[in-house]
């Protein structure tokens, strides 16, 4: 029967009824394959299950990203690095120029500033406070160099001028070891004049507003001597700088070192370390994260905040300038601790609480900078008003904080 009826068909309707056994064979083969190792019963399945099944997917995509997002760096790595521009010094103007503590906060903005210019530019760290992901944009940089040394041993090198600023400036670093802060401040300063004087390199040593200690004028101008417990917690980094100012001052007169001292008053940016243990780092971090701001004593205490680029412009004018007596870097613009927590509270947008620990044993209850100096010799002031320089500051402080974050949750994983 079947033999007569295929006998009986045409070509063309042997070949549609072939077309559509392969269609219905098809579709089978699709809904079995599905049933079988795709689809679950999801309908019947428990949330929780669904809920776990759905964080185990974001983990394996995550980790995904994350191997990808490695290997784009290190293919990025390998290829011929991009650098940010520099300028082109003919040989004359091209100075070769050394920062002790250039990786750190201060000293990695004046080194791209100084790269930037165009000139040679060598670091010096230890590493201590300091971090390589400041520099890493110069590394490879036929201008850049960067040594893993200690300064409380001697350097020998050749350059123009020094920049001097390798010392731990947080309270909490500084603290931490404080035979370590005074050796850097001391040998490592003698070391640093013993190489300026070896090479005849200008030499500007970072001091501080901490040289005025718990201060009993207001504002600080630089004539004022000090008011320093020689014996207090803060004594490792106050007596210390004041021992590098008065070492600068003795080379300069018995070796005919050029030097110059900048008093260096509070200054924030971006590159602070979000667990750098200072007012602004700590305030910004905790609004960030809601968690309670900190005042440390009354709150009654007063401090003057500078944006870190108008360090910069002050750092270079004095190493470039004449004048060799100690000038003030800071900005005057002056509040109370417990004015910043709210300002930086609001500016923020945060729900943290402001609450009081115990003061700091020692710690300076005014401070506020006399630029008459700087203004006058230098032609220096500062132009970053604290909303800008807040504003940038808080957009790093939440990258850091969103990767630390991050990071966490790899490592958890
Ligand atoms: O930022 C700087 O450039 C200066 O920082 C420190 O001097 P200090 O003024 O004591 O710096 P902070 O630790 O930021 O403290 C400022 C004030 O805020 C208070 N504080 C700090 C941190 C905090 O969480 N809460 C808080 O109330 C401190 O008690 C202090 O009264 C260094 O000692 C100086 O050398 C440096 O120049």
């Amino acid at each position: 029967m079947v033999k007569r009826l295929y006998g009986w068909m045409s070509f063309r309707m042997r070949l549609k009824i072939c077309y559509v056994m392969l269609c219905v064979f098809s579709v089978t083969l699709i809904i079995t394959t599905y049933h079988l190792f795709g689809a679950e019963d999801t309908q019947n399945e428990p949330k929780s299950h669904i809920v776990k099944k759905n964080t185990e997917t974001q983990y394996i995509m995550d980790k995904k990203i994350q191997e990808l997002e490695n290997r784009i760096i290190q293919l990025e790595r390998n290829g011929p690095k991009k650098f940010p521009n520099v300028k082109n010094l003919n040989y004359k103007d091209k100075k070769r120029i050394l920062v002790s503590g250039g990786a750190g906060f201060v000293g990695s903005h004046l080194v791209d500033r100084l790269m930037s210019d165009g000139h040679s530019v060598t670091v010096v760290d230890n590493f201590f406070t300091g971090n390589k992901k400041n520099i890493e944009h110069w590394i490879g940089h036929n201008n850049f160099e960067v040594i893993n040394h200690d300064i409380v041993n001697p350097l020998f090198i050749e350059v123009d001028q020094i920049y001097h600023l390798a010392s731990p400036a947080s309270p909490p670093h500084y603290m931490l070891n404080p035979v370590k802060t005074i050796k850097t401040n001391t040998l490592g300063t003698i070391n640093m004049l013993g190489l300026a004087k070896r090479v005849g390199a200008r030499l500007l040593v970072a001091s501080t507003s901490e040289v005025y200690g718990d201060p009993e004028i207001h504002p600080q101008s630089e004539d004022y001597w000090g008011h320093v417990n020689p014996i207090g917690p803060r004594a490792c980094y106050d007596e210390g700088k004041r021992v590098a100012e008065a070492l600068c001052y003795a080379y300069a007169r018995k070796e005919n070192i050029e030097v110059r001292v900048a008093r260096i008053f509070n200054t924030y940016g971006p590159r602070m370390h979000i667990h750098d243990g200072r007012v602004v780092s700590n305030f910004i971090f905790q609004a960030l994260e809601n968690l309670p701001i900190t005042i440390y004593g009354t709150g009654k205490q007063t401090r003057a905040f500078q944006y870190i680029s108008d360090l910069v412009e002050g750092l270079l004018a004095l190493m470039n300038g004449n004048y060799s007596f100690p000038v003030n870097l800071g900005n005057p613009d002056e509040y109370s601790i417990e004015e910043f927590a709210y300002l930086i509270k609001n500016f923020v947008g945060s729900s943290s609480p402001i609450v009081f620990k115990e003061g700091l044993e020692d710690d300076p209850q005014k401070r506020k900078p006399d630029i008459t100096r700087a203004k006058t010799y230098l032609n220096w002031s500062p132009k970053i008003t604290l909303e800008e320089g807040l504003q940038k500051t808080v957009d790093y402080f939440r990258k850091e904080v969103e990767m630390s974050r991050k990071q966490e949750n790899t490592n958890m994983k």
